[in-house]
C-alpha cells in the first residue's frame, strides 16, 4: 500500500529525514515513536500526500475553522464524498440524518457539545476531538494521526484510539505513550535522528525497548541534524 525508498524530507539545507525506506501495508496498524524534533510530523505529512485519496488525517494542526459550528468542522470530513450542491445543502440547512450522524460521531468520542457550538469557544481537548471527528468522518480505510489524543486524559485517549481502530482497518498514528504503543498496535517504527531505528511487531517488544524513543530531549536532531 505504501512504499517510501530511500526518502530523504529537508526543510531548507536541513535534513529532516534522511535515506528511510518504509513499506506499510493495508490491514497494518503501525505507531510511529520517537522523541519530540526527530521528524515524526514531517514523515507523516509525506505519507499522507503518498495516500492522499485513500486516507484520512488528523494532523497535530487540526486545521478547525474557528467561527464556525462543531457540525459545520466535522461535516466538512465528507465533503469530498457528496457532490457541491448536496455539500453546500448540508452546510446552510443541515438534513437531520446527517445532524444525526455527527451526533453519534460526537458521542462516541465522548464530546458532549452542542453542535451549534462554535469551535473557538471549546478547550483543548475538546478542539482535538472535533479534529477527530472530522477526520473519522471521511470514513476512509486508512487513518494516519499525528498525536491526536495529547490533551486528552490516559482513559478517554484509550476510548478514543479503540474507537480509531475499529473504523479504519489500517492505521498509521504518531504516538507519545509507550504502552498504549505497544497495547493497541502491531508495529512500532522507532525514529531517531531522522532515520528508522526500530522496526518490530509490538508482541516482541517490552517498555524498555521503546525508552530511547520517549526520554530524548527536545532538540537534539537540531544538535545533529542536516
Ligand atoms: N516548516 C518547517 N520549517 C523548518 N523546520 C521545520 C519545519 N517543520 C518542522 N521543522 C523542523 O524539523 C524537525 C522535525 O520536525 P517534526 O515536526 O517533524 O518533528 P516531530 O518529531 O513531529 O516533533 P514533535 O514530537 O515535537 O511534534 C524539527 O527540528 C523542526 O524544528
Amino acid at each position: 500500500m505504501l512504499r517510501l525508498e530511500a526518502l530523504t524530507l529537508s526543510y531548507g539545507d536541513r535534513k529532516v529525514i534522511k535515506d528511510l525506506s518504509l513499506s506499510i501495508e493495508q490491514g497494518e496498524k503501525v505507531a510511529i515513536v520517537g522523541a519530540s524534533g526527530v521528524g515524526k510530523s514531517t514523515l507523516l505529512a509525506h505519507i499522507y500526500t503518498q495516500l492522499n485519496s485513500q486516507a484520512a488525517y488528523c494532523a497535530q494542526s487540526q486545521g478547525l475553522v474557528d467561527g464556525l459550528s462543531v457540525f459545520h468542522n466535522v461535516y466538512m470530513g465528507a465533503l469530498a464524498r457528496h457532490h457541491f450542491g448536496y455539500n453546500l445543502l448540508n452546510l446552510i440547512r443541515p438534513q437531520t440524518h446527517r445532524i444525526n450522524e455527527v451526533s453519534e460521531l460526537c458521542s462516541a468520542l465522548l464530546l458532549d457539545v452542542a453542535l451549534n457550538k462554535t469551535v473557538s469557544e471549546l478547550s483543548g481537548g475538546q478542539r482535538q476531538r472535533v479534529a477527530l471527528a472530522r477526520a473519522l468522518y471521511q470514513q476512509q480505510s486508512t487513518f494516519i494521526g499525528d498525536e491526536s489524543f495529547s490533551s486528552l486524559d490516559p482513559v478517554m485517549a484509550q476510548q478514543l484510539i479503540a474507537q480509531v481502530l475499529s473504523r479504519h482497518p489500517t492505521v498509521i498514528m504518531v504516538l507519545h505513550d509507550c504502552q498504549m504503543a505497544l497495547n493497541y498496535f502491531d508495529r512500532i517504527v522507532g525514529l531517531q535522528d531522522g532515520e528508522i531505528a526500530l522496526d518490530a511487531p509490538s508482541q516482541i517488544l517490552q517498555p524498555e525497548h521503546l525508552i530511547a524513543f520517549f526520554d530524548r530531549k527536545v532538540g537534539s536532531v537540531s544538535d545533529n541534524g542536516g
